[in-house]
């Protein structure tokens, strides 16, 4: 649920540096398991500063269960996640104003307007009421909202719901996205909409880290890619490495994340 990633938090100021090995976004050795069964195993990368970095898997790989421990949401069973430099749980508040996250089930609140809910999410983030002005107008526009800004989330398509998430993880200018399927179930035009806003934060100097299942779009927008496949990372590097050609990038794909025989 979308409000959870405003909780940790108000963000009324800009965290203070990065520190250690300067990555904005940090997986040290991060497991999580369900009993004796492991979601994720022992995953560690780092990701710089301005990186747009894909995060792929085939469906349970444990895209979503990292993408939850480097947000927070989650407590590992070993390791530890930085986002910003902070540890997520020990420095929760510096970490959660250093983050924007878009979980994957998108927004709640179904009764709320888009302008409703991201003014609720402001002031849960602690945003000063010009500067929640500022980053709301921002945000409808960076999301094309403005056509649906005063109707209820309920009656919102899938695509307009998918952007009141967006929004609500942009709305505090955060230098860290975690999008977890921004593209998820949206149809070709839209998927190019979130394409364009990707490359419009790359030009803001974001870090990103994008789970998608749409190997097409990790070459259009991403630097590099991670790719895990029954909880362990089998593959980190730029996309040109894992193929050539979009039909390589596939079979590469199946390749790497085949399940034994
Ligand atoms: N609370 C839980 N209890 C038990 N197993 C869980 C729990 N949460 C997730 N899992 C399991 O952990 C594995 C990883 O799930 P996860 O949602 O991280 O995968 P994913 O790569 O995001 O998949 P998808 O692409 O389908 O969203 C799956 O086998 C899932 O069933």
């Amino acid at each position: 649920m979308t409000v959870a990633a405003a909780s940790p938090a108000p963000a009324a100021e800009s965290p203070a540096p990065v520190a250690g090995s300067g990555a904005m976004i940090e997986a040290n050795g991060l497991s999580k398991f369900y009993g004796p069964f492991a979601a994720v195993r022992d995953v560690s990368f780092a990701v710089p500063q301005g990186q747009v970095c894909a995060f792929l898997g085939p469906n349970g790989a444990g895209k979503s269960t990292t993408m939850r421990m480097l947000t927070g949401f989650l407590a590992p069973s070993a390791g530890t996640a930085r986002v910003g430099g902070f540890d997520v749980a020990e420095d929760r508040i510096p970490a959660a104003r250093t983050l924007g996250y878009l979980p994957e089930n998108g927004p709640l609140y179904q009764e709320m307007s888009p302008a409703g809910f991201l003014s609720y999410v402001g002031k849960a983030r602690g945003l000063a009421a010009d500067r929640l002005k500022a980053r709301a107008e921002y945000v409808k526009e960076a999301c094309s909202l403005g056509p649906v800004w005063g109707k209820p989330i309920a009656k919102l398509s899938r695509g307009y719901r998918q952007r009141v998430g967006m929004a609500q993880a942009l709305l505090h200018d955060p230098s860290v996205l975690i999008l977890d399927e921004p593209t998820g179930g949206l149809d070709p035009n839209q998927v190019a909409g979130v394409r364009e806003l990707i490359g419009r934060l790359r030009g803001e100097g974001k870090t990103l880290l994008i789970s998608t299942h749409i190997l097409r779009e990790v070459r259009a927008v991403c630097d590099r890619v991670l790719l895990i496949s029954a909880g362990r990372l089998v593959f980190d590097g730029p996309a040109d490495e894992l193929a050539g050609s979009e039909e390589e990038m596939e079979a590469k794909f199946r390749e790497l994340t085949a399940k034994p025989a």
